[in-house]
């Protein structure tokens, strides 16, 4: 193994930008990045600053040591087999919602090494979380290889059944925009309440990231630093009563739920399960 594994992207949208952006930023030789794609415009921004790119998705698994899939999960069966026939044997790792590695192994020809990952944009400043889970063919080397290359741009841990990415993606795959929507409603309720557009801007991100970095730093749990902001008898009780009294604890477990489910019904849906 070399320092830095050659890592090939096939799609190279959102999730492989954010990644390809992070690696870069961590050091990872721009030498040891390529990327595939359909479109000569998503490929554009990479090519544009050195990065190998091309349309030709075998060509990028023969000069590779980890193949990212990171096309859309109704794109994965076709995009993996067509590559079944292929005589390389590198690390597949599936960043699709939903589509189970049994599934992934079996387009790619029956006994591909898979890794399937959970990562989030935020890896695009070295700030990512991921979700890892590997089939039995992926050998130890591999999963450090995996460790490394998800670590690289953030956290990655490894959940001990498949399913378990279903609920990584409710957290933490898709958690970044329920963090940005809240941001959204909390900006446009401080332009209601009479602040600048820029000024409700600025402090409803700092506060974000403030937060953040309090609740990942601290010695105690989120729901002790929240009654530390709470004074008794204060202005936080009265939004925390209005948060309670619409069920806000109820909505965001709802809506993970949703989120976990759509992992489920997109693997049925997407593998004829
Ligand atoms: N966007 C996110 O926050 C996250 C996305 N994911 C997963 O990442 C995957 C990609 O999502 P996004 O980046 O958001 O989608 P996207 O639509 O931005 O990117 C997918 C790319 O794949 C390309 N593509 C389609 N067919 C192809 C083919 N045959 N060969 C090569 N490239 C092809 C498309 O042109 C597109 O540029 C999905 O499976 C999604 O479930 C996982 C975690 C977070
Ligand atoms: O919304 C989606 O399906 C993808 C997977 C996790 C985040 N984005």
């Amino acid at each position: 193994m070399t320092d830095f594994p050659r890592i090939g992207f096939i799609g190279a949208g959102n999730m492989a930008t954010a990644l390809v952006g992070g690696l870069l930023a961590k050091g990872w030789p721009a030498s040891a990045l390529m990327l595939t794609d359909v479109s000569e415009q998503a490929l554009s921004v990479h090519a544009a600053r050195g990065l190998r790119t091309g349309t030709d998705n075998r060509e990028l698994v023969a000069s590779v040591d980890i193949v990212v899939l990171a096309v859309k999960p109704q794109a994965m069966k076709a995009v993996t087999q067509a590559l079944a026939d292929c005589p390389q044997q590198p690390l597949y790792i599936s960043i699709a919602a939903g589509i189970p590695a049994q599934s992934l192994a079996q387009w790619l020809g029956g006994d591909a090494a898979v890794v399937r990952a959970m990562p989030n944009t935020p890896a695009l400043v070295q700030t990512g979380a991921t979700g890892l889970f590997a089939n039995a063919a992926v050998s130890h080397e591999q999963r450090v290889q995996a460790e490394q290359v998800l670590g690289a741009v953030g956290i990655a841990l490894w959940v001990d059944t498949e399913t378990k990415i279903d609920a990584v993606t409710a957290v933490s795959g898709s958690g970044p925009a329920y963090f940005f929507y809240l941001m959204e409603a909390m900006i446009e309720a401080g332009v209601k309440l009479g602040l600048a557009r820029h000024d409700a801007r600025d402090l409803a991100l700092q506060t974000a990231l403030g937060a953040a970095q309090m609740a990942i730093t601290a010695d105690v749990a989120p729901d002790e630093l929240r009654r530390r902001v709470t004074s008794p008898k204060g202005t936080t009780e009265q939004a925390v009563a209005v948060f309670d009294a619409a069920g806000f604890a109820d909505i965001v477990e709802q809506a993970m739920r949703a989120c976990a489910a759509r992992g489920v019904s997109l693997a049925n849906e997407l593998t004829g399960a």
